[in-house]
C-alpha cells in the first residue's frame, strides 16, 4: 500500500500533471468596456481522435471518507479532463505522470483550498473525482468521441491529509471529525 500525505496544491508542483485553474495565479486583461477581467486561456483543452470534440458536464459528487484508499489511477489518453469546483468545494488529487506503467515513487496527492480547479493533461494518471467534506458541484469539460478514452492502472494508494487539516473549503473551515 503506498502511503500519501496530501500537499497543497501550487501550479508549480502540478505542472506536470496539468494545469491549476486559479484566478489568482493567472493574469488577465479587461474586456466590455472595462466591466470585466478576462482570464484567458488558463488550461488546455486537449480533444484527440476520431469525432473528438470537447464536451461541457456537471458532476454532482459525493463526499470521500479520508484517509482516501484507492487501487486504481486512471487515464484519458485521447483528452484533457478539467473539474473546477461552483460552490468552493475542496477535493483531493492524486496524479501520476502519463506513461504506460506508473512509478509508485512519481504518484503526488494534493488538496485543493475550494477557490483551486485542475486540468488533466492527456494521459496523466488520477483518481477520480474526489470531493470533501460535503456534497460537490463541479463543471467538468472533457472530451468525446469515438474509441476508447478511460484507462484502469491497479495501484493500492492511502491518502491522508496533513494533521489537523480542516476539509471544508476556506469559506467555511471545519475540523476533520
Ligand atoms: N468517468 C468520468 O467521467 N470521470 C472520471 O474520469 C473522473 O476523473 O472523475
Ligand atoms: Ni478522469
Amino acid at each position: 500500500m503506498l502511503q500519501l500525505d496530501a500537499r497543497p496544491l501550487t501550479p508549480e508542483a502540478f505542472a506536470p500533471f496539468g494545469d491549476v485553474i486559479d484566478t489568482r495565479t493567472s493574469d488577465y486583461f479587461h474586456i466590455n468596456a472595462g466591466r470585466t477581467r478576462r482570464y484567458h486561456d488558463l488550461a488546455r483543452v486537449e480533444t484527440l481522435g476520431e469525432q473528438a470534440r470537447a464536451l461541457i458536464s456537471i458532476f454532482v459528487s459525493q463526499p470521500v471518507q479520508v484517509p482516501l484508499e484507492l487501487s486504481f489511477l486512471e487515464r484519458h489518453p485521447q483528452g484533457s479532463q478539467a473539474f473546477m469546483p461552483l460552490h468552493e468545494e475542496r477535493f483531493l488529487i492524486v496524479v501520476a505522470p502519463p506513461g504506460d506503467t506508473i512509478a509508485p515513487e512519481e504518484v503526488r496527492a494534493f488538496v485543493t483550498d475550494g477557490r483551486q480547479g485542475v486540468n488533466y493533461r492527456a494521459g496523466t494518471w488520477h483518481a477520480i473525482q474526489s470531493v470533501l467534506g460535503r456534497e460537490g458541484e463541479f463543471l467538468v469539460v472533457d472530451r468525446g468521441g469515438e474509441g476508447n478514452n478511460c484507462d484502469e492502472h491497479p495501484i493500492d494508494i492511502r491518502v491522508s491529509l496533513p494533521e489537523g487539516e480542516a476539509v471544508a473549503s476556506t469559506s467555511e473551515q471545519e475540523e476533520i471529525p
